[in-house]
């Protein structure tokens, strides 16, 4: 027997997608103020891969990375984080699904002022009474660049260094996705592409999955995918990306809407 055929293909295919959205639909208000945010949104995110979500402005990015985070409730169709269905998960359940298995990072670096940076990275895990594994701490202070400024306080660090630290943070608990709202949305080019190349270290080094917001193509272009979103549907896929491809498909989207 092979073993293909010793595993059934569900099983194998839940072991690769760290997060998946079936038939997903978000609408918010009722009657004439209705707005539906997503419309039926099918997508995989695969384990060990980084996706970045782009599209204009409304088009639903935040309300299906919100969906996904168990932040917001659906309307209906389904999201899976790992194996578990958020829907019908009770607000106990889903703080905890958020704090075991989810890392966030935002564009507002969301450090606590009076902690050091140490403090911060493993805030979560002592919230959660778990305790933070030395070496893997190790590994991802000295990869994202902070062994010196551990004792810093936020206000002593640059904003480039804050979000280093959100994204150790974020990488700390090794959650099953990580999903990161505009990250580089405050940071100067240069900090930007280290934070930027920072997380693609941690999809190729640490197998860490990523999925992350963004309108900027050259920050899109760090992602083995990205997916386009417009009205709450997604319209495209781009595989591999570069900066000018990316830009490509967004001038196509801006001329179809103009048109349309
Ligand atoms: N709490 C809410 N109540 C009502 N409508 C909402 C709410 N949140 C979002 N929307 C609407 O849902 C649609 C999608 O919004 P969303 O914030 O997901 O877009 P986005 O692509 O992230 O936009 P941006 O790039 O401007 O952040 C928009 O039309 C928005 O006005």
């Amino acid at each position: 027997m092979s073993h293909a055929a010793a595993f059934p293909a569900p099983a194998r295919a839940t072991a690769a997608v760290a997060a998946r959205a079936t038939d997903l639909s978000k609408v918010y208000g009722q009657g004439e103020t209705q707005v539906v945010a997503l419309d039926q949104v099918s997508v995989e995110f695969g384990r060990g891969r980084f996706t970045a979500i782009m599209g204009p402005s409304g088009s639903g990015k935040s309300t299906l990375m919100h969906c996904m985070a168990g932040l917001d409730s659906i309307s209906s169709g389904s999201a899976l984080i790992g194996d578990t269905e958020l829907t019908g998960l009770n607000d106990k359940k889903l703080t905890q699904l958020r704090r075991d298995k989810i890392g966030f990072i935002f564009q507002a670096f969301n450090l606590l002022p009076t902690l050091t940076a140490l403090e911060n990275i493993t805030l979560p895990m002592d919230i959660a009474g778990r305790k933070a594994d030395r070496d893997w701490l190790d590994r991802i202070v000295s990869t994202v660049g902070l062994s010196g400024r551990l004792k810093h306080r936020p206000a002593q660090l640059s904003g480039g260094q804050q979000q280093r630290v959100a994204v150790a943070r974020a990488l700390a608990s090794q959650p099953e996705i990580i999903f990161a709202d505009e990250p580089t949305g405050n940071l100067d080019s240069r900090s930007g592409a280290e934070v930027l190349g920072f997380l693609r270290n941690s999809v190729r080094a640490m197998q860490q999955t990523v999925v992350m917001v963004t309108h900027d193509p050259v920050a899109a272009a760090y992602a083995d995918r990205v997916i386009f979103l417009a009205d709450g549907r997604i319209v495209e896929e781009l595989y591999e990306p570069t900066a000018d491809a990316v830009l490509d498909r967004m001038r196509l989207f801006d001329a179809k809407n103009r048109t349309s």
